[in-house]
């Protein structure tokens, strides 16, 4: 059974699925982590693999930038192929004033710039946040692995390259700790679906101080995140 961007069979994908931005990060992830790890689509290239993490069934899946991308394969996953829980490992722009590159954030609640969460209640802002047993789930792994992460509110945006970048400061005085595209949307479409869903993230760079991670680093840090996320499960 095929719906018009996952090209699988029901039964393809485990009941947890772990998305990247990046399909290419989600085959680097099924190569490196997983066991017996198969190709399930690959549909435009935004490859699914199904393997296993110490011997339970999980699915790794690019979703592509941006709410409207994710959304469509979120949807997909839920209604089409039983997905239960995804769990999102991205990048982010750091925000806080102590939030440093590489660090490990968990997206508790995900404000955004975005109406696809108010099209959905009627034009109420609907409170998109974390499935509470998948976040503690995280951040007991996190801690496990003796990786100090951060938890809190994300800001999930339409726009890379905002027109004005004092934008940042007024979510940094609202205690906003990164920058995200696909988060709110995420946490909407498992709400309105029946999911479960949750959103980490390693900060690439920080969009106050204009630091960012030396490409040659960029690896080991989402590596960390990755595995949090894996062990998590
Ligand atoms: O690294 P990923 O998961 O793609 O996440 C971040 O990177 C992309 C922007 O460069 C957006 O998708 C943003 O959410
Ligand atoms: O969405 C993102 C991700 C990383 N850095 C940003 O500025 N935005």
């Amino acid at each position: 059974m095929s719906t018009p961007h996952i090209s699988a069979n029901v039964g393809d994908f485990a009941e947890t699925v772990l998305m990247p931005g990046d399909p290419l990060r989600a085959q680097y992830i099924a190569e490196n982590f997983l066991d017996d790890a198969v190709q399930v689509t690959g549909v435009r290239n935004m490859y699914g693999f199904t393997g296993t993490y110490k011997g339970k069934p999980v699915s790794i899946m690019g979703s592509g930038m941006g709410i409207p991308s994710m959304s469509i394969y979120a949807r997909e996953l839920i209604v089409s192929f039983g997905v239960k829980n995804i769990i999102r490992i991205g990048t982010c722009g750091g925000i806080g004033s102590d939030i440093k590159i590489r660090d490990v954030i968990f997206a508790q609640g995900a404000s955004t710039d975005s109406n696809v969460n108010r099209a959905r209640v009627r034009g109420t802002d609907f409170a998109a946040i974390a499935n509470f047993d998948l976040l503690l789930n995280g951040v007991n792994a996190a801690k496990d692995l003796g990786i100090d992460a951060k938890v809190g509110n994300v800001f999930t945006t339409d726009t890379f390259y905002q027109a004005d970048d004092t934008f940042y400061k007024d979510l940094d005085k609202l205690g906003v700790l990164a920058v995200d595209m696909e988060t709110a949307g995420l946490y909407g479409v498992a709400a309105e679906y029946g999911a479960k869903a949750m959103a980490l993230f390693t900060v690439s760079d920080h969009v106050i101080t204009g630091e960012a991670t030396p490409a040659d680093e960029r690896q080991t840090t989402f590596n960390e995140m990755v595995k949090i996320a894996l062990e998590s499960i």
